[in-house]
């Protein structure tokens, strides 16, 4: 921003206004009409409060979003206009009306054409058909326009999951798909597959009426509709939606009377013919604390897990993601961020983004050495939580041998080089004992791991391709 940083916090309210027009303005510019749009527009200052700017935003989920997504930018860019603030707040807080400036540019909510209720498509940064956030907006959270299933990478972990979710996108409301219910560990793709069926569903003929909203946010509209008398029509507008999906359901754990207005909601729309799609953490079984009917409901369509990721979709994501960036990035550092991070997608996308991001501010080209140093935290963090099962799977995955043979009695040469080296990595990198560590390995003798330490000691000092391997193995497990 070319305007000088000022020197400290004590704005007028007028020229708070022109600061903060500024930097909504810059804001629309980085970010694209379309993603300013669904995230930012409706955005509004309620004032400076000491050193902090404080934002506010309709809802709760908005809030999540952008401190998230826009948080240090937003700070930045409040530091430039004034030094004296050093923290952004974002707030759940009551809308102004739409501040000067705000939408004459932007006309999409008043002009854009609509089908039975509906924004048109416009087009997203990543020329996926994305529509502006929901007009019904009571009911419907935005949706991500990067969410689609263009841009969902598909691998064993995932595949049942997404073809479930292809298949109630193109025909809601099928016999034995509905409802839908996808599980699966944190940062693993639910909430993108919800949303690639949202957006396929609102793309797709008929126009249907879909309502998507995490579980808290059905929550929190059910107490306000007990607080201000009017549960009537909660009921009515949330069962005039052909397709009602319901993202972190495990929410509701706990939360009785709720739970029980969305087991009548739920069976008052499937009854009537209208797909319900669901996300949770567990399985319907697993889901402790939910009542046993909603359970069994929730089950009894289609119940589709994903997985934990695996290298070769860690792999393919990585990518589909540094194309989709338009940055090369070797095929080195994807394998060794692939070996590396392996927790969930959302961290291994957050290392790439940070990867990219640093090559661009810097005008350099990605590389291993590169990457090490750049991503040095989140490395460290993954290395502290080294185990040996880790130790034995990277090592398995290298040579190509399978898992089982860590621990099994065969003694060809294929499989026990490799598990001598696991056994070696094991005594470096972890502080197990010598007998824990024969005991990891198929009941193995402390002496017999002892003896493996010292062989692949020898055999790197003898052979140098040898030891560059074990070498490399140690680096991606290492810190
Ligand atoms: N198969 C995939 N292909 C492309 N991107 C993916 C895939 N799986 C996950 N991601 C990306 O990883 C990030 C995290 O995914 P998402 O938010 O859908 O996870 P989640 O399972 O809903 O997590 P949570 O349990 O925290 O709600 C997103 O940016 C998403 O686009």
């Amino acid at each position: 921003m070319e305007k000088q940083a000022g020197s400290g916090p004590a704005l007028s309210v007028a020229s708070m206004g022109e600061a903060w027009a500024r930097i909504r303005g810059r804001l629309r510019e980085e970010v694209g009409e379309v993603e300013y749009r669904t995230w930012l527009r409706q955005m509004t200052l309620a004032g400076i409060e000491g050193d902090e700017a404080v934002v506010v935003l309709p809802t709760r989920f908005l809030c999540d979003w952008v401190r998230s997504h826009y948080g240090d930018r937003l700070r930045a860019l409040w530091q430039q206009e004034n030094s004296g603030v050093r923290r952004v707040d974002v707030r759940v807080g009551p809308q102004r009306p739409a501040e000067e400036g705000e939408d004459d540019a932007a006309p999409a909510r008043e002009a854009a054409p609509r089908r039975n209720g509906l924004a048109e498509p416009l087009a997203g940064r990543n020329g996926a058909a994305v529509r502006a956030a929901d007009p019904r907006g009571d009911w419907s959270a935005p949706l991500d326009p990067r969410f689609t299933f263009d841009t969902f990478v598909v691998g064993k972990p995932n595949e049942f999951a997404h073809a479930c979710a292809r298949r109630v996108a193109e025909k809601p409301a099928m016999p034995g798909f509905n409802p839908l219910f996808l599980y699966g560990g944190v940062g693993l793709g639910k909430t993108h597959l919800m949303h690639a069926v949202a957006w396929a569903i609102r793309g797709g003929e008929g126009g249907r009426n879909v309502a998507y909203m995490s579980a808290e946010k059905f929550m929190y509209r059910f107490i306000a509709a007990l607080r201000s008398q009017s549960t009537m029509e909660f009921k009515e507008s949330l069962r005039s939606v052909d397709v009602l999906m319901v993202d972190d359901l495990q929410f509701l754990i706990g939360k009785d009377n709720t739970q029980e207005e969305f087991f009548h909601t739920f069976n008052a729309l499937v009854d009537a013919g209208k797909q319900i799609v669901v996300s949770a953490d567990k399985s319907p079984s697993d889901l402790n604390g939910l009542e046993d009917r909603l359970r069994t409901r929730l089950g009894c369509g289609m119940v589709a897990d994903i997985h934990a990721t695996t290298y070769e979709l860690r792999l393919s994501i990585l990518v589909a993601k540094a194309a989709a960036a338009g940055v090369e990035v070797p095929k080195s550092v994807i394998e060794f961020l692939a070996h590396k991070i392996t927790s969930n997608v959302r961290e291994l996308e957050g290392a790439l983004n940070r990867l990219i991001a640093h090559a661009n501010l810097f005008g350099r080209a990605v590389t291993l050495d590169g990457a090490q140093e750049v991503l040095h935290d989140i490395l460290r963090a993954h290395d502290r939580r080294v185990t040996i099962e880790e130790i034995q799977r990277k090592v398995a995955e290298h040579y190509n041998i399978r898992l089982t043979d860590m621990s099994s009695a065969r003694r060809a040469r294929a499989v026990a080089r490799p598990r001598q080296v696991a056994m070696y990595l094991a005594k470096q990198l972890t502080s197990r004992s010598l007998p824990e560590i024969g005991r990891r390995f198929g009941n193995r003798d402390h002496t017999t791991v002892m003896h493996a330490v010292s062989r692949i000691a020898e055999l790197m000092q003898a052979d140098a391709a040898f030891a560059e391997d074990v070498e490399l193995l140690r680096r991606m497990l290492e810190t």
